[in-house]
């Protein structure tokens, strides 16, 4: 990316008061468009006209236009490990499929037919428990991109599941996190489904292991045969047939994933069962009919008017020439409460990089620390730093705009403060605005000296604000793809892999040194892999429970 282009357009805007950008009373209706039935209002940016015609051009120089051609086709965009990057074919209609796919589209065809036989099933009682009842619980086990995408889409659709059958997840490998699922779970109708791409990876593998023990100690309590449970109760989503077979999980219940689906942006594969098993098929479809509107959008509209053209440009624009370190993404609906930790995964894990598609270092910081949580409930927590600090934080207030519950009330109130919000952090305020207040308020010229400094904002920080007519499967759908466009966008810009995940690998390969090290005696603690400090703590933890007894 030609930072030094950059640099020279964004001189006046470091300078500039971005609401004196109002005084152009069209400047809504011009920095505002409409995608797959999403809204995105960017006047809020500190962005002129022409600025945003540099960026374009800037996106025009990457051969923006031929990397998403390039991508829809199926090129291996992913060149450090070969793979494609086609998780929008699976929201694609069959004959693209067939066209992108060749052979292989049968398979992933015939999946889906699978995948859609099961909801029916188990929805409407054909399959059962080895108990003969309806099954009343889904268990999904994954982590990460095996996790994240089926979690915001299942507190997002609330509304949409179906009665009598209820969706939990289970990520994290404390135990604790399983202990609390069993406090909830009737082992004898929970169907569990484990989601890992890989199928070797740690944290899934020893869940599924004390999920399973957990359901044949209540299945033998119960008279049933333990092997019958098993393979009754429990599914499979890999591209490990065979390790997910050994695991003793029967060969019918294991649905394929592919390569060329990256784990973040593996909701629309049959990594989605726990959730199209809740909300059914006709929503799982919506869901992804959503998607495949917001990707034929971002395939045939001019940046100019392409949404996460538009969007990705601007956090480009934020970061490298405004030189903001973060993004705050925050819902302000109760049901998209998980979008943020999903948002964080897919953004971070991906465009997070140092390196360009070469190897070469960057000289420019990529992807932004993305961090969030509902509205209203940061206004009372971290975006008071948003508002007092010199830091500016460019942020994402995305809004439904039907209630999602009854209490309309409270819905004109979170309305209301997304609104405001979003205004106050651009307007801040100034200390001429805070002396007047305070003299308003009856307050001396002493009172006022001291604290008219303490109640003035920065302002200037930008944002968009994305509205979604409703909270259903269609906008779901679109609002989850938009963001894995402007993720892709980024990428290209950046001219970064935004497909692999090195540093997790670095992590897994270290815990397994630790678990190595913490199973020696402790006379012998010693690795050269680790520093001082980590074995001293894991003597520290040895000494605390004395594992090496165990
Ligand atoms: O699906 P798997 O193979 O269990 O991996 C889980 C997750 O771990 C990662 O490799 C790293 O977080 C993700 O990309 C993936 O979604």
């Amino acid at each position: 990316m030609d930072i030094a282009y950059l640099t020279k357009l964004s001189v006046n805007a470091k300078q500039r008061k971005l609401f004196s950008l109002f005084d152009d009373t069209a400047r809504s209706d011009k920095f505002s468009l409409s995608a797959a039935g999403l809204f995105l209002d960017y006047a809020k940016q500190n962005i002129t006209e022409d600025e945003l015609g540099g960026l374009f051009d800037l996106a025009t120089q990457a051969k923006l236009s031929d990397k998403v051609t390039a991508q829809f086709a199926g090129e291996q965009l992913n060149n450090t490990e070969q793979r494609a990057v086609l998780h929008t074919v699976l929201r694609a209609p069959n004959e693209r499929k067939k066209a992108v796919l060749g052979e292989q589209a049968q398979a992933v065809i015939d999946t889906e037919a699978k995948m859609a036989a099961i909801v029916d099933d188990v929805q409407s009682g054909a399959v059962h428990s080895v108990s003969g009842e309806k099954f009343t619980d889904i268990l999904a086990i994954g982590i990460g991109g095996s996790y994240y995408g089926v979690k915001v889409a299942l507190s997002a659709l609330v509304p949409y599941h179906q009665p009598g059958l209820k969706a939990h997840v289970l990520a994290n490998v404390d135990g604790d996190a399983a202990q609390e699922k069993f406090a909830k779970l009737n082992a004898n109708t929970t169907l569990v489904v484990v989601i890992s791409k890989t199928f070797t990876t740690q944290e899934t593998l020893l869940n599924a292991t004390i999920v399973k023990q957990w359901m044949l100690n209540a299945s033998s309590s119960h008279n049933n045969s333990s092997s019958d449970i098993i393979a009754q109760h429990w599914y499979a989503v890999s591209t490990n047939i065979a390790a997910a077979t050994a695991f003793g999980i029967n060969e019918d219940n294991i649905l394929p994933m592919w390569d060329w689906v990256g784990g973040r942006f593996s909701l629309w594969s049959a990594v989605g069962l726990p959730l199209a098993l809740v909300i059914g098929n006709q929503h799982f479809n919506a869901l992804k009919a959503g998607a495949y509107a917001m990707d034929q959008h971002f395939q045939q509209a001019p940046f100019a008017q392409n949404m996460p053209v538009i969007m990705a440009l601007l956090g480009i624009w934020n970061r490298n020439a405004l030189g903001y370190p973060s993004l705050a993404i925050l819902p302000y609906n109760h049901a998209l409460r998980a979008l943020p930790g999903y948002l964080q995964q897919t953004d971070m894990e991906s465009n997070g990089k140092s390196v360009d598609n070469n190897g070469n270092r960057l000289n420019y910081l990529t992807a932004p620390v993305v961090f969030g949580q509902e509205g209203t409930n940061g206004q009372h927590a971290f975006m008071q730093l948003m508002h007092q600090s010199a830091d500016i934080i460019p942020t994402d207030f995305i809004l439904s705009l039907a209630p999602t519950s009854e209490h309309l009330a409270n819905h004109d109130a979170l309305v209301a403060n997304c609104f405001a919000q979003s205004e106050a952090l651009m307007q801040g305020k100034t200390l001429a605005q805070a002396e007047a207040e305070l003299r308003l308020a009856g307050a001396d010229n002493a009172e006022i000296q001291r604290l008219a400094r303490h109640k003035t904002m920065k302002g200037n920080t930008p944002s968009n604000t994305l509205l979604l007519p409703q909270l259903d499967p269609y906008s779901l759908g679109a609002l989850l793809a938009l963001y894995e466009h402007k993720i892709f966008v980024q990428g290209v810009l950046w001219q970064v892999n935004s497909y692999d995940q090195w540093g997790v690998e670095l992590g897994k390969q270290l815990g397994k040194e630790v678990l190595h090290v913490m199973a020696k005696p402790m006379a012998d603690i010693d690795s050269e892999a680790l520093s001082s400090s980590s074995l001293a703590l894991i003597r520290r933890y040895k000494d605390n429970l004395d594992l090496s007894s165990r």
